[in-house]
């Protein structure tokens, strides 16, 4: 549905940069496929390419090569120089400062793309759907407040509604969440979640929260430095990551350090510094190989390991966090320390001798990066 085909992006040098140092590329090669009605993540650190992609979706800004295609209608190529204008798009667009306009009503706010915008909307369609806009954010009944006075949930919704009135295909949300309070925006998420997907939009939503990607998204497209990192469900994101930086990015892990010393099917075994482990073969996997073995902090399971099974050690407890929801446990084995986290229910105490089992399918082998 839309289809972005090897973007790069290199900003012109600002004032003070320069011009004679070479810049590093906002994108390199990013090529992705959203599906119809898909609610679709772009994650990642701050700076990493997330708003560049989603203004040249946009239309605001343009890439310096590639090829971009909403509903088997190019609205860019580099190669003959087609534009589409943003307001050519059919789009709705949210973002962190909801930019909803404080001299005008709810009303008025909702309504101003359906009368400034592509135009060509009757007067009497308008307010049916405005009003049915507001319906589906909840804000039927404040349709003549002055935008001013709503809360920072409200203001949002206004600007939900704004980017919904006009019907478009595709949403495009830049952070929108993030000025709201921690418990607004939990409830915002499913909200929000259910709204996009309720109009049949296709989505496509910027953050940098992993909660927010991961509770929210069909796919997720993790960027580092402006180059697709991995591209994914939240499942396999968080789940089976194929680099240290996505498992380390989303969620909490350990990487041990360790060498595969057998492969056999689709299984190998690494030689870590504090013992033999067996875990699911990476692709390609070599004997030899060196490695970063990852596993989660809630998957390693403590004191509750049958004698025969793989991958137990025995360590000991060198620190323990009470946070409420569970103890996160520091477990010496080895030379190594492991970050376990298990039930606040559950008594541990420092100096403690436990077994640690690393249970094989939670078990990923990364590459190497130095
Ligand atoms: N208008 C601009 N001129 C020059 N460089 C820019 C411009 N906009 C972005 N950049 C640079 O391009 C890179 C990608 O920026 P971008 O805003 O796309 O990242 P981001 O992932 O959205 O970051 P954030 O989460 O902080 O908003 C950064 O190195 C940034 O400094």
């Amino acid at each position: 549905m839309l289809v972005l085909e090897r973007l790069n992006k290199t900003y012109p040098p600002t004032e003070g940069q320069s011009r004679g140092v070479a810049l590093e590329p906002a994108l390199t090669d990013l090529s992705i496929d959203i599906g119809q009605g898909e609610f679709f993540t772009l994650l990642g650190p701050s700076g990493c390419g997330k708003t560049t992609t989603l203004q040249s979706i946009a239309g605001l800004e343009h890439p310096t090569t590639g090829r971009i295609t909403m509903d088997g209608r190019k609205v860019f190529c580099s190669d003959t120089q087609t534009v589409v204008p943003s307001n050519k798009r059919k789009l709705g667009m949210v973002f962190q400062s909801y930019a909803i306009w404080p001299h005008m009503t709810v009303f008025e706010n909702v309504a101003f793309p359906l009368v400034h915008g592509r135009g060509g909307c009757p007067r009497n369609e308008v307010r049916q759907k405005v009003m049915s806009a507001l319906d589906r954010v909840g804000l039927r009944d404040f349709a003549d407040r002055p935008a001013p006075y709503l809360s920072g949930g409200q203001q949002q919704r206004v600007a939900l509604a704004r980017a919904l009135v006009d019907e478009p295909s595709i949403m495009l949300l830049d952070e929108p969440l993030s000025n709201l309070d921690a418990k607004l925006r939990d409830s915002m998420r499913v909200e929000l979640r259910e709204l996009v997907k309720s109009v049949g939009a296709t989505t496509i939503y910027v953050t940098h929260d992993q909660t927010e990607a991961l509770s929210m998204s069909d796919r997720i497209a993790l960027l580092n430095k402006g180059r697709l990192e991995q591209l994914g469900t939240p499942d396999e994101i968080y789940n089976n990551p194929r680099t240290a930086f996505v498992a380390q990015f989303v969620g909490r892990s350990n990487i041990l350090p360790g060498q595969i010393i057998d492969v056999s099917g689709d299984r190998c075994t690494i030689q870590l510094g504090f013992g033999v482990v067996t875990c699911p073969a990476p692709k390609l996997a070599a004997r030899g190989e060196r490695v970063g073995l990852m596993v989660r902090p809630h998957g390693i399971v403590v004191n509750s390991a049958k004698s025969d099974a793989p991958n137990v050690f025995t360590g000991a407890i060198s620190h323990i966090s009470f946070t409420g929801e569970f103890l996160d446990i520091q477990v010496a084995v080895g030379s190594e320390v492991l970050r376990v986290f298990v039930s606040s229910y559950a008594s541990h105490r420092v100096g403690e001798q436990v077994t640690v089992q690393l249970p094989v399918d939670r078990c990923v082998a990364l590459p190497d990066q130095g």
